[in-house]
């Protein structure tokens, strides 16, 4: 059901893992075949409504990454392959080619078939100096080579309950929503957004419902948001999300990012028919 006043919106829901560097090259191989075995069991009664309604998406690392696309490739379309599932990467430069000793090309993941780049994860800005400048060109520099950017966003530090903590992290958050549409000129790219609050992030359970629905209704009435053509931009929740979430978030979520309680792959695939269903 949507909240009161909004109309339905127009756009697939979306679920999906970043396996980030957790993972042996062992480990990844294993998961995406047993996942997509699963996927492909859990299809086959209610394939058609699920694949018509829902994008999946897995994000290895960057060494499995070919891989795990040429195992969904020998899968066929709509039952487990690549065509219901999207093969994303962890982050990319901003350029397409040149000296920059340690990156990963957009262009060269766009030709082995990579079609999400995630961006500007808290880890990765945390960690390794990403800006909202950084992951914004990066951003800009994905759609260019005909892929979808996956942007982080998030408020660092757990905000006090109340309207005034509800402000300070949709004032966090919106800095880096202007940074990375500003980026994007074109109002029809398909852009996904990530709203997982830093302090979400491996945790033992997720943000509570009410902040969470709070700052992405926010994010929604924003007017840069709202320039864009309808359902181009799909916001997720993501930090320790799992199954039995969604149907809480539904009313302004279009999907789910999962971390460590996709690791299971028959907790992964019970989260996707959850997204699918709610
Ligand atoms: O990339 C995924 C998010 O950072 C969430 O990770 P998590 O569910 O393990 O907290």
């Amino acid at each position: 059901m949507s909240t009161p006043g909004r109309p339905p919106r127009k756009c697939r829901r979306i679920v999906g893992v970043s396996t980030k560097m957790y993972f042996s090259a062992d480990k990844t191989t294993n998961f995406t075949s047993t996942f997509s075995s699963n996927l492909n069991d859990l299809l086959e009664p209610e394939r058609l409504k699920i694949a018509s309604t829902t994008d999946v998406f897995i994000i290895p690392d960057f060494i499995q990454l070919r891989g795990v696309i040429d195992s969904l490739r020998s899968r066929p379309p709509n039952l487990g392959g690549t065509e219901s599932i999207l093969v994303g990467a962890q982050d990319c430069h901003w350029e397409d080619y040149g000296s920059f000793t340690g990156e990963v090309s957009p262009a060269v993941l766009a030709a082995v078939g990579c079609r999400i780049v995630e961006l500007g994860h808290a880890e990765r800005r945390r960690l390794f100096g990403e800006t909202d400048e950084t992951t914004a060109k990066k951003a800009a520099a994905v759609v260019r080579n005909g892929m979808i950017p996956l942007v982080c966003v998030g408020e660092v530090s757990q905000p006090q309950v109340g309207t005034e903590g509800l402000e300070k992290a949709v004032e966090e958050v919106m800095v880096q929503v202007r940074s990375v549409l500003a980026a994007i000129a074109d109002k029809e790219a398909e852009v996904i957004l990530a709203y997982e609050p830093v302090w979400a992030i491996g945790a033992s359970e997720p943000a509570g419902v009410d902040h969470v629905l709070g700052v992405v209704r926010r994010i929604r009435e924003n007017e840069e948001f709202q320039a864009r053509m309808e359902g181009s931009v799909r916001i997720l929740y993501g930090g320790s999300a799992g199954p039995g979430l969604f149907d809480k978030l539904k009313s302004e979520l279009d999907g789910l990012f999962l971390g460590r309680f996709a690791h299971d792959p028959e907790q992964f695939v019970k989260t996707i028919r959850e997204v699918a269903e709610a």
